[in-house]
């Protein structure tokens, strides 16, 4: 019969043969008892405690390297090791800088320029909006156009063209055309975001290229939609 099969009788019949030998490939057998319990009223009882396994007086625990029978609980210095710093920058608590290891590609980078802040794209542009007087915001705007009171000035839409646009380009009288359709702006001048004196660069004209150019991202359809006064229109030809 192999040595190792005889780990696996009973300690009774096995642990005096392996006691007799001195063979490294029989495991020791261990003899362990049960653990006590303290408490007599409970003796005997289910405890919840589920039996350990491999069993205490098992050949597998007899062959592991644990000849304690209960596996101690690992020692730092017994753990594995942690994994080695990546070489990448690391900060160190108490300064402000980056850390960078000898071994980093960008060494010779000075720490300041790779602070979080520095970017390598443009700062944006200064913003050109002005301080709206009070009662002039967005929604004082969107109230307004849904009161329902007469923003166009006109009973209805018309043909207009270049000639007549250009008529209209006074503060109290300021028409202008963006996408071919022609707004009446008088009411909106005081909300406009950009200042009066920026829409009336375009009253009487064409203001289709500077408002893009400017803000191509707002709606001019929906935030003057009730200032609608017509169509720009080629001139009549005589
Ligand atoms: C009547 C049509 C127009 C409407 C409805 C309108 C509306 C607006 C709105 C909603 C903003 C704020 C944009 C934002 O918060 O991002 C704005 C800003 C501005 N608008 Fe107009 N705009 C009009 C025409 C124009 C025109 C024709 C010009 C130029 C001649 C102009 C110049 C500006 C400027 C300079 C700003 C400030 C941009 C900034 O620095 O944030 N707008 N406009």
């Amino acid at each position: 019969m192999s040595s190792y099969l005889r780990g696996w009788f009973s300690l009774e019949t096995a642990a005096p043969a392996a006691s007799q030998q001195s063979d490294p490939e029989i495991p020791e057998i261990l003899h362990v008892s049960p653990p006590q319990s303290d408490d007599e009223d409970t003796a005997g009882e289910d405890d919840d405690v589920a039996p350990a396994f491999p069993a205490l007086n098992s050949a597998q625990r007899a062959s592991s390297s644990v000849k304690s029978g209960i596996p101690s609980i690992l020692t730092d210095a017994l753990r594995m090791p942690p994994p080695p710093m990546p070489g990448l920058a690391v900060r160190q608590p108490g300064t402000s800088g980056l850390i960078l290891p000898p071994s980093s590609k960008v060494a010779s980078l000075s720490p300041n320029s790779l602070s979080p802040g520095a970017t390598t794209q443009k700062p944006p542009k200064k913003s050109r909006k002005v301080a709206l007087a009070p009662g002039h915001g967005a929604l004082d705007w969107a109230d307004l156009k849904s009161s329902g009171a007469d923003l166009r000035g006109v009973d209805s839409l018309m043909r207009i063209p270049p000639s007549v646009l250009k008529t209209h380009n006074k503060k109290h009288d300021a028409w202008s055309a963006f996408n071919g359709k022609v707004y009446n702006m008088t009411e909106y001048l005081p909300f406009h975001p950009g200042g009066e004196k920026e829409l009336m660069r375009v009253a009487g004209r064409d203001g289709t290229k500077l408002f893009v150019d400017t803000h191509a991202w707002v709606n001019v359809d929906f935030m003057l939609d009730s200032c609608m006064v017509g169509f720009l229109v080629p001139e009549p030809s005589s």
